[in-house]
Protein backbone atom coordinates (compact mmCIF):
# COMPACT_ATOMS: atom_id res chain seq x y z
CA UNK A 1 0.00 0.00 0.00
CA UNK A 2 1.11 3.26 -0.85
CA UNK A 3 -0.28 6.57 0.33
CA UNK A 4 -0.69 9.68 -1.83
CA UNK A 5 -1.78 13.02 -0.05
CA UNK A 6 -3.76 15.12 -2.05
CA UNK A 7 -5.27 19.00 -1.12
CA UNK A 8 -8.80 19.34 -0.84
CA UNK A 9 -9.21 22.03 -3.17
CA UNK A 10 -8.51 23.41 -6.77
CA UNK A 11 -5.39 20.72 -7.44
CA UNK A 12 -7.79 17.98 -6.26
CA UNK A 13 -10.60 19.16 -9.04
CA UNK A 14 -7.61 19.60 -11.50
CA UNK A 15 -6.13 16.22 -10.41
CA UNK A 16 -9.35 14.62 -11.23
CA UNK A 17 -9.91 16.23 -14.55
CA UNK A 18 -6.06 14.78 -15.61
CA UNK A 19 -7.24 11.51 -14.39
CA UNK A 20 -9.94 11.88 -16.09
CA UNK A 21 -7.59 12.79 -19.67
CA UNK A 22 -5.61 10.05 -18.44
CA UNK A 23 -8.34 7.65 -18.97
CA UNK A 24 -7.60 6.47 -14.93
CA UNK A 25 -11.18 5.65 -14.20
CA UNK A 26 -9.89 3.79 -11.19
CA UNK A 27 -8.82 6.70 -9.51
CA UNK A 28 -11.29 9.05 -11.16
CA UNK A 29 -13.83 7.71 -9.34
CA UNK A 30 -12.43 7.15 -5.64
CA UNK A 31 -12.31 10.96 -6.07
CA UNK A 32 -14.89 12.26 -7.50
CA UNK A 33 -16.59 13.61 -4.39
CA UNK A 34 -14.83 12.53 -0.90
CA UNK A 35 -17.70 14.80 0.78
CA UNK A 36 -15.98 14.83 4.49
CA UNK A 37 -14.12 11.67 3.66
CA UNK A 38 -10.20 12.78 4.42
CA UNK A 39 -8.95 9.28 2.97
CA UNK A 40 -9.85 6.62 0.35
CA UNK A 41 -8.11 3.81 -0.56
CA UNK A 42 -8.07 2.06 -4.68
CA UNK A 43 -6.90 -0.88 -4.73
CA UNK A 44 -2.94 -0.54 -3.09
CA UNK A 45 -3.41 2.97 -3.16
CA UNK A 46 -4.55 5.14 -0.58
CA UNK A 47 -4.90 8.78 -0.51
CA UNK A 48 -5.41 10.82 1.73
CA UNK A 49 -7.17 14.66 1.51
CA UNK A 50 -5.19 17.39 3.74
CA UNK A 51 -4.92 21.34 3.59
CA UNK A 52 -2.77 21.85 0.43
CA UNK A 53 -0.15 23.47 2.83
CA UNK A 54 0.10 20.21 4.27
CA UNK A 55 0.56 17.90 2.15
CA UNK A 56 4.04 18.37 2.40
CA UNK A 57 4.09 17.94 5.53
CA UNK A 58 2.89 14.45 5.34
CA UNK A 59 5.38 13.16 2.95
CA UNK A 60 8.17 14.86 5.10
CA UNK A 61 7.32 12.69 7.76
CA UNK A 62 6.65 9.70 5.60
CA UNK A 63 2.70 9.09 6.25
CA UNK A 64 2.36 9.85 2.64
CA UNK A 65 5.07 8.32 0.19
CA UNK A 66 3.63 10.86 -2.73
CA UNK A 67 2.23 14.11 -2.46
CA UNK A 68 0.82 16.90 -5.07
CA UNK A 69 1.19 20.33 -4.19
CA UNK A 70 2.16 23.94 -5.47
CA UNK A 71 5.13 24.87 -6.24
CA UNK A 72 4.42 28.06 -3.91
CA UNK A 73 3.94 25.80 -1.70
CA UNK A 74 7.08 23.98 -1.24
CA UNK A 75 9.35 27.10 -2.35
CA UNK A 76 7.80 29.02 0.57
CA UNK A 77 9.14 26.78 3.25
CA UNK A 78 11.56 24.21 2.55
CA UNK A 79 10.81 20.34 3.27
CA UNK A 80 13.11 17.46 3.16
CA UNK A 81 11.06 15.96 0.01
CA UNK A 82 12.06 14.77 -3.60
CA UNK A 83 10.44 16.83 -6.31
CA UNK A 84 9.75 14.22 -8.51
CA UNK A 85 7.81 16.14 -11.72
CA UNK A 86 5.59 19.22 -12.79
CA UNK A 87 2.37 18.13 -13.11
CA UNK A 88 0.12 19.99 -15.98
CA UNK A 89 -1.99 21.58 -13.96
CA UNK A 90 -2.50 24.54 -10.87
CA UNK A 91 -0.68 26.33 -13.67
CA UNK A 92 -0.44 30.31 -12.12
CA UNK A 93 2.15 32.85 -10.97
CA UNK A 94 3.42 34.34 -8.34
CA UNK A 95 3.98 38.55 -8.86
CA UNK A 96 4.04 41.44 -7.69
CA UNK A 97 0.79 43.84 -8.29
CA UNK A 98 -0.49 46.94 -7.07
CA UNK A 99 -2.29 50.54 -7.92
CA UNK A 100 -1.88 51.83 -11.79
CA UNK A 101 1.11 53.94 -12.16
CA UNK A 102 3.08 52.30 -9.17
CA UNK A 103 7.10 52.92 -10.23
CA UNK A 104 9.28 49.82 -8.98
CA UNK A 105 11.37 52.67 -6.62
CA UNK A 106 8.15 53.99 -5.03
CA UNK A 107 7.66 50.44 -3.60
CA UNK A 108 8.44 50.71 0.08
CA UNK A 109 5.97 47.78 2.09
CA UNK A 110 4.27 45.03 -0.01
CA UNK A 111 1.52 42.45 1.71
CA UNK A 112 1.76 38.96 1.02
CA UNK A 113 0.79 35.47 2.29
CA UNK A 114 4.41 34.34 0.73
CA UNK A 115 6.32 36.53 3.12
CA UNK A 116 9.56 34.35 2.45
CA UNK A 117 9.73 33.98 -1.20
CA UNK A 118 8.49 38.51 -0.78
CA UNK A 119 11.67 38.87 0.97
CA UNK A 120 13.65 36.54 -0.98
CA UNK A 121 12.91 38.44 -3.63
CA UNK A 122 13.28 42.13 -2.53
CA UNK A 123 16.52 41.27 -1.29
CA UNK A 124 17.81 39.59 -4.41
CA UNK A 125 16.53 42.65 -6.44
CA UNK A 126 18.20 45.07 -3.74
CA UNK A 127 14.89 46.55 -2.52
CA UNK A 128 13.95 48.04 0.85
CA UNK A 129 10.46 46.67 0.95
CA UNK A 130 8.63 45.97 4.31
CA UNK A 131 6.62 42.98 4.07
CA UNK A 132 3.42 42.67 5.97
CA UNK A 133 1.99 39.18 6.61
CA UNK A 134 -1.98 38.71 5.01
CA UNK A 135 -3.09 35.08 4.87
CA UNK A 136 -5.81 36.44 2.30
CA UNK A 137 -7.58 38.66 0.27
CA UNK A 138 -4.33 40.59 -0.29
CA UNK A 139 -5.65 42.71 -2.74
CA UNK A 140 -7.10 45.08 0.12
CA UNK A 141 -3.52 45.97 1.17
CA UNK A 142 -3.11 48.42 -1.81
CA UNK A 143 -6.95 49.69 -2.36
CA UNK A 144 -7.06 50.56 1.70
CA UNK A 145 -3.60 51.92 1.36
CA UNK A 146 -1.95 49.29 4.32
CA UNK A 147 0.89 48.59 1.70
CA UNK A 148 1.99 50.13 -1.60
CA UNK A 149 2.00 46.83 -3.29
CA UNK A 150 1.00 42.86 -2.92
CA UNK A 151 3.17 39.58 -3.87
CA UNK A 152 0.31 37.74 -4.66
CA UNK A 153 -0.99 34.50 -7.04
CA UNK A 154 -2.19 35.32 -10.04
CA UNK A 155 -4.18 32.99 -12.56
CA UNK A 156 -6.69 34.32 -14.96
CA UNK A 157 -6.43 37.96 -13.49
CA UNK A 158 -9.99 38.48 -12.80
CA UNK A 159 -9.12 39.79 -8.93
CA UNK A 160 -6.92 41.95 -10.16
CA UNK A 161 -9.25 43.67 -12.61
CA UNK A 162 -12.04 43.25 -10.94
CA UNK A 163 -10.16 45.59 -7.82
CA UNK A 164 -8.93 47.97 -10.04
CA UNK A 165 -4.93 46.63 -9.64
CA UNK A 166 -2.53 45.67 -12.05
CA UNK A 167 0.27 43.22 -12.39
CA UNK A 168 4.00 44.62 -12.81
CA UNK A 169 6.31 41.89 -12.17
CA UNK A 170 6.52 37.94 -12.12
CA UNK A 171 8.46 36.61 -9.68
CA UNK A 172 7.59 32.73 -9.73
CA UNK A 173 6.02 30.87 -12.00
CA UNK A 174 3.63 28.22 -10.57
CA UNK A 175 2.44 24.32 -11.39
CA UNK A 176 1.51 21.26 -9.56
CA UNK A 177 4.48 18.93 -8.34
CA UNK A 178 4.35 15.52 -7.31
CA UNK A 179 6.80 15.22 -4.69
CA UNK A 180 7.89 11.88 -2.67
CA UNK A 181 9.06 10.82 0.25
CA UNK A 182 13.30 10.47 0.67
CA UNK A 183 12.78 6.71 2.07
CA UNK A 184 9.94 5.20 0.53
CA UNK A 185 11.80 4.41 -3.14
CA UNK A 186 14.00 1.77 -0.65
CA UNK A 187 10.93 0.71 1.19
CA UNK A 188 7.92 0.39 -1.90
CA UNK A 189 10.02 0.50 -5.10
CA UNK A 190 7.65 -1.37 -6.87
CA UNK A 191 4.06 0.10 -5.59
CA UNK A 192 5.91 3.49 -6.19
CA UNK A 193 7.17 3.02 -9.51
CA UNK A 194 3.65 1.36 -10.77
CA UNK A 195 1.71 4.46 -9.65
CA UNK A 196 3.88 6.83 -11.27
CA UNK A 197 4.14 4.84 -14.35
CA UNK A 198 0.66 4.84 -14.34
CA UNK A 199 0.29 8.20 -14.13
CA UNK A 200 2.58 8.93 -16.84
CA UNK A 201 4.62 11.61 -15.65
CA UNK A 202 8.28 10.55 -15.24
N1 LIG B 1 -6.03 31.32 -8.35
C1 LIG B 1 -5.29 30.57 -7.50
N2 LIG B 1 -5.26 30.89 -6.20
C2 LIG B 1 -4.53 30.13 -5.31
N3 LIG B 1 -3.80 29.04 -5.67
C3 LIG B 1 -3.82 28.71 -6.97
C4 LIG B 1 -4.55 29.46 -7.94
N4 LIG B 1 -4.36 28.88 -9.14
C5 LIG B 1 -3.56 27.83 -8.94
N5 LIG B 1 -3.22 27.72 -7.65
C6 LIG B 1 -2.39 26.66 -7.09
O1 LIG B 1 -3.24 25.89 -6.24
C7 LIG B 1 -2.66 25.73 -4.96
C8 LIG B 1 -3.75 25.79 -3.92
O2 LIG B 1 -4.63 24.76 -4.24
P1 LIG B 1 -5.16 23.85 -3.05
O3 LIG B 1 -5.98 22.78 -3.66
O4 LIG B 1 -4.00 23.46 -2.21
O5 LIG B 1 -6.01 24.80 -2.14
P2 LIG B 1 -7.07 25.94 -2.57
O6 LIG B 1 -7.79 25.56 -3.79
O7 LIG B 1 -6.34 27.23 -2.60
O8 LIG B 1 -8.06 25.89 -1.41
P3 LIG B 1 -7.68 26.13 0.09
O9 LIG B 1 -6.22 26.53 0.16
O10 LIG B 1 -8.59 27.22 0.53
O11 LIG B 1 -7.93 24.79 0.70
C9 LIG B 1 -1.71 26.91 -4.79
O12 LIG B 1 -0.65 26.52 -3.92
C10 LIG B 1 -1.23 27.16 -6.22
O13 LIG B 1 -0.09 26.35 -6.48
O1 LIG C 1 -5.99 35.60 -11.10
P1 LIG C 1 -7.21 34.96 -10.50
O2 LIG C 1 -7.79 33.89 -11.36
O3 LIG C 1 -8.23 35.98 -10.04
O4 LIG C 1 -6.71 34.16 -9.19
C1 LIG C 1 -5.94 34.83 -8.24
C2 LIG C 1 -6.70 34.90 -6.92
O5 LIG C 1 -6.99 33.57 -6.49
C3 LIG C 1 -6.51 33.37 -5.16
O6 LIG C 1 -7.54 33.74 -4.26
P2 LIG C 1 -8.55 32.63 -3.76
O7 LIG C 1 -9.51 33.29 -2.88
O8 LIG C 1 -9.07 31.87 -4.93
O9 LIG C 1 -7.61 31.61 -3.00
P3 LIG C 1 -7.09 31.77 -1.53
O10 LIG C 1 -8.17 31.25 -0.66
O11 LIG C 1 -5.84 30.90 -1.57
O12 LIG C 1 -6.77 33.23 -1.33
C4 LIG C 1 -5.37 34.35 -5.04
O13 LIG C 1 -5.12 34.65 -3.66
C5 LIG C 1 -5.83 35.55 -5.83
O14 LIG C 1 -6.64 36.38 -5.03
Amino acid sequence: MITVALSKGRLLKDFQRFLKEGNLPQYEAALVDPGRNLYTEVGDVRFIFAKGADVPVYVENGIADLGIVGEDTIREQSFDVMKLAKLPFGKCRLSICGLPNLAKGDIRSAATSFVNLAEEHFLKERMDVEVVHLHGSVELAPLLGLTDAIVDIVQTGTTLKANGLVEYEEILPIQARLIANKQSFYTKEAAMYDFIQELGVL
